[in-house]
């Protein structure tokens, strides 16, 4: 298992799709030890005390995070830190908490009723939590892409200039600029430089992921929240999407939900592995492929459980 990040790392774009999670991680499945679901109590949860050493300044704390759907506690003490310009993956089993947690570092769950956040999130030292935030302004500095592409039923250079209008007032040139700024950051330009005023649905999937990213990266956020951006895309898509990671953390710190493992593996600094609403451990991404400190989480990146 030692090399499972070296492997997932130097593989080819073809062969990073052809060969499944399982040969990958060279799995030893049975169905019975997939049954064996671990027990929460059973872990030695990581504390805050224990974040990766010498960690770079985090761009967010989380502290003693709880979140409730209504009665449901869906998120349980969750302290961790997002490193600045980094891309933290946040792996685990279906229902683990994954997006909640994500859902919460622009509350995106203020936008539905009976959901609630306690504890802390400390953006550059603020608590967005806290009832003085603005939350358009805060969604703004911390945009997100979903799993399924979403362009808007506009076209491609309305997109991208929907969200600056919004919070900016530019003139049409410097509008022209951001949209073309914004087109390139997202790898996209090239593609449609020709065809801005094309609606933005009549891109391909992978297209239209890229065409999102470039609508959260126009109003210059400074975290960038991907709720599986991938999962919906074809092999060439998903390492278009994984290049662009990579280059957008220059500027930007980057909160990744990945069900792929190999991803998180490839395209993440940092790992967190969450088990039905505990944070069980965090860790540099190599550690935790290759020397994870918990059981739970070497259970669940060697396929014993998951
Ligand atoms: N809108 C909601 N109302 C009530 N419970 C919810 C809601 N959304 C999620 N949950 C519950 O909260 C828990 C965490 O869900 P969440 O979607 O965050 O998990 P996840 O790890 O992202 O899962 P997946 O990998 O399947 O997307 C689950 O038990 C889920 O059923």
């Amino acid at each position: 298992m030692n090399d499972v990040v070296s492997k997932a790392r130097t593989e080819t774009t073809a062969d990073r799709f052809n060969s499944t999670t399982d040969s990958l991680l060279n799995r030893t499945t049975s169905h019975s030890a997939q049954s064996q679901q671990p027990n929460t109590a059973d872990f030695t949860k990581q504390s805050i005390h224990d974040m990766p050493k010498n960690m770079p300044k985090a761009k967010m704390e989380v502290r003693d995070l709880n979140f409730y759907y209504d009665d449901f506690q869906a998120l349980k003490n969750i302290n961790i830190d997002i490193a600045e310009k980094k891309v933290t993956a946040f792996i685990g089993p279906s229902g683990c908490g994954k997006s909640t947690l994500l859902r919460t570092f622009n509350r995106m769950y203020d936008l539905y009723p009976g959901m609630r956040a306690e504890g802390a999130i400390n953006l550059d030292g603020r608590n967005i939590l806290g009832k003085d935030i603005d939350v358009n302004l805060l969604r703004a500095q911390v945009g997100m892409v979903f799993q399924k592409p979403t362009p808007f039923p506009m076209s491609i250079y309305d997109n991208v200039a929907f969200g600056v209008k919004l919070y900016e007032k530019l003139s049409k040139d410097e509008l022209d600029h951001r949209v073309e700024w914004a087109l390139k950051k997202s790898a996209l330009w090239p593609e449609v430089k020709d065809k801005l005023k094309a609606s933005g649905l009549s891109l391909s999937g992978g297209q239209q992921q890229r065409l999102c990213i470039a609508r959260s990266v126009a109003t210059k956020p400074e975290v960038l929240l991907l709720d599986e951006p991938t999962s919906a895309l074809d092999p060439i898509s998903t390492s278009a999407i994984e290049d662009l990671i990579e280059d957008l953390k220059n500027d930007y710190t980057i909160a990744i939900v990945t069900h792929n493992m190999q991803q998180a593996a490839r395209v993440s600094d940092y790992t967190v592995y969450m088990y039905l609403g505990d944070m069980i451990e965090m860790g540099e991404t190599d550690q935790i492929f290759t020397k994870p400190t918990q059981t739970a989480t070497e259970d669940y990146i060697t396929g014993r459980y998951g």
